[in-house]
């Protein structure tokens, strides 16, 4: 923590311990409410702002929370009234307990059907997290002798702890969500969160499964939140509708749209900022401060997407790096480890009969080929040939397709129809057709993720140098990304990015790999120096795909070619064979070959 830093958490620290002195026993109180809305703001933008997943319902695991509070802790007439109110401290600890694991439950449920689904997609979690709390607040409403009805359960507050008292408590509470929060962002697993978010489908094909970490911080949001709501519902002693309620839900967005998603500050000084003069004005204009909420989030997401106090948080944090410099994160040479099985001529991908098709469209049609160790084979074809369908088909088996595909890639096991993140941890690194990188990750720390291929990174440790093989190394020099390290992926060129993929696809130590065209963009001479990095991958053992347009280049390097026309195989042999072949200068003159 830099000075500035530690000079500023302390004021703040100082500011919150003499402020209820100086405020009364309702300012204690409403500052108490605050602390709680902000520690969900912190829980939302955990779920939101780092790992993409739009929760509109998240007010449901803050009412789960008080809910269970309520009802462990009083007891009801048949018509759903408190007739009377238990103050045993066992029966608080085990309502929050309920809650908590009540929501962390449910939350795991709604976010594995949400999201393992193969059409899940932001707007798809947007109407399942509505409907599930609007659902919620009905199912409340109908069944008085769960939660009191429309009326609610009050009075159940837990007695000897003063406003005063909860003022500590929930600024506690908060400063400890906030410290957690601020060790994961920017731990490893932080890193991994951000890029799921930026590009699932690219984290996915570096070994991570980007599904299970949605829903671990989907579930860790909603704990955390119905934590919030049972402390709230003992502070309070009321636990009602309004809790599940859209309208709560939609402040929490408010209050994270404002605050700024991904900062965790913004999010938490826009909850309480916004919370305390929401019960000032709700007060005297309770009608217009819903109009004004609403009216701010549109304005909000409209003309300030970074939210109001994010992008002072990240002004601060960008003037004080340059007086003290963070400790980035750099990238090193490790020493040189063979990634494949040297001797090449052994088969490590078979396929055999392969056909896959979009809809009534079959665009591989029977395709048999083998991928060998050591060999550096190259797909050409004509345009819509199938050459990139082909690459997904074989680096994701979810893909429905007819035919075998097997993998022989020692050490590992894959199953009938392997997922593309165990195909990837299994060696099968890719490099899409068109540059696809993490917007909002360094080249150092894109590196950093592609280098753990899918291991799971640590919650707290931030990792400051990443070690990549020599070939990488290479790579990134060709690619012209050598101190670029702190560079953001979004600020680099599209040659740039190009580079940094074929590198990714490398540092994951693949034994096989597979790129989609991966010098287009680059000039002659960076051509010539890819070509030589590939050729040194193929020497050190590793089964290099190569899918290419230019068949100078492609003549030059490969050892094989296979050439695909309307998604069959119309040759396969050696690069001079090829050239010479009819069949091939027919398919590419655009005459049918069948
Ligand atoms: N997601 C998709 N949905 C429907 N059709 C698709 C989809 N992706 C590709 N196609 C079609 O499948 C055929 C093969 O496309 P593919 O991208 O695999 O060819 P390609 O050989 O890689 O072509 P290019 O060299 O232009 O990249 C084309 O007719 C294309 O229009």
């Amino acid at each position: 923590m830099s000075r500035p830093v530690l000079i500023a958490t302390a004021a703040a620290a100082v500011v919150v311990l003499v402020a209820p002195y100086l405020t009364g026993t309702y300012y204690q109180q409403l500052l108490a409410q605050a602390f709680l809305y902000a520690i969900v703001a912190v829980s939302l933008d955990f779920v939101w702002g780092y790992a993409g997943v739009p929760d509109l319902g998240h007010a449901l695991w803050f009412g789960i929370g008080a809910l269970s509070v309520g009802h462990a802790t009083t007891v009801l007439s048949d018509v759903g009234l408190v007739t009377e109110v238990h103050g045993s401290f066992g029966r608080y600890a085990l309502g929050t307990l309920t809650g908590v694991v009540a929501a962390t439950v449910l939350a795991a449920i709604v976010a594995r059907l949400c999201l393992s689904s193969r059409r899940s997609n932001d707007f798809y979690i947007v109407v399942v997290t509505l409907a599930l709390a609007t659902a919620a607040v009905t199912v409340y409403d109908q069944t008085p002798a769960l939660g009191g009805g429309e009326n609610g359960l009050f009075g159940f507050n837990l007695q000897n702890v003063t406003p005063l008292g909860w003022y500590y408590i929930t600024a506690a509470l908060l400063a400890v969500t906030v410290a957690v929060a601020l060790v994961v962002v920017r731990s490893d697993f932080g890193l991994l969160m951000r890029a799921v978010r930026d590009n699932a489908p690219r984290a996915r094909y570096l070994g991570y499964n980007d599904v299970n970490v949605k829903i671990g911080v989907f579930t860790a949001g909603a704990a955390v939140t119905a934590l919030a709501g049972a402390v709230f519902a003992m502070m309070t002693g009321v636990a009602n509708d309004g809790q599940f309620s859209f309208t709560l839900a939609t402040s929490m967005l408010v209050w994270v749209a404002v605050g700024g998603r991904a900062t965790i500050v913004g999010p938490m000084v826009g909850a309480i900022v916004m919370s305390l003069a929401g019960a000032k004005l709700n007060e005297h204009f309770p009608a217009q401060w819903t109009i004004i909420e609403g009216a701010l989030l549109i304005a909000v997401v409209v003309f300030v997407p970074g939210g109001l106090i994010g992008p002072l948080v990240r002004l601060a944090g960008r003037l004080l790096a340059r007086r003290y410099p963070p400790r980035g994160r750099a990238i090193a040479a490790a020493p040189a480890r063979p990634a494949g099985e040297p001797g090449g001529g052994r088969p490590v991908i078979r396929i055999r009969d392969l056909v896959f098709g979009y809809g009534s469209l079959r665009v591989l049609d029977g395709v048999t080929l083998d991928v060998v160790a050591g060999e550096l084979l190259c797909v050409v074809g004509p345009n819509g040939a199938g050459k990139s369908t082909l690459t997904s088909v074989i680096t994701n088996r979810r893909l429905r397709s007819r035919g075998e595909v097997e993998y022989l890639l020692p050490g590992h096991r894959l199953g009938d129809r392997p997922a593309a993140h165990e195909i990837a941890r299994a060696g099968v690194g890719r490099k899409f057709q068109i540059p696809s990188v993490f917007a909002s990750l360094t080249v150092a720390e894109a590196l950093l993720l592609a280098d753990r291929r899918g291991a799971p990174p640590s919650l707290w440790r931030r990792s400051t140098t990443v070690e990549v093989a020599p070939a990488v190394v290479d790579i990134v020099r060709i690619a012209g990304l050598d101190g670029r390290a702190g560079t953001l992926s979004s600020d680099l060129s599209h040659g740039l990015r190009q580079g940094l993929e074929v590198a990714m696809a490398v540092a994951a130590r693949p034994r096989v790999i597979i790129l989609d065209e991966p010098t287009a963009g680059l000039t002659a001479h960076e051509r010539h120096d890819i070509g030589r990095v590939l050729e040194h991958l193929r020497d050190i053992g590793i089964a290099v795909v190569l899918i290419e347009h230019d068949l100078d280049f492609v003549i030059r390097v490969s050892d094989r070619v296979v050439v695909l026309h309307g998604g069959r195989v119309i040759e396969d042999g050696l690069p001079e064979t090829v050239r010479g072949s009819e069949v091939v200068r027919s398919a590419y003159l655009g005459t049918a070959v069948r």
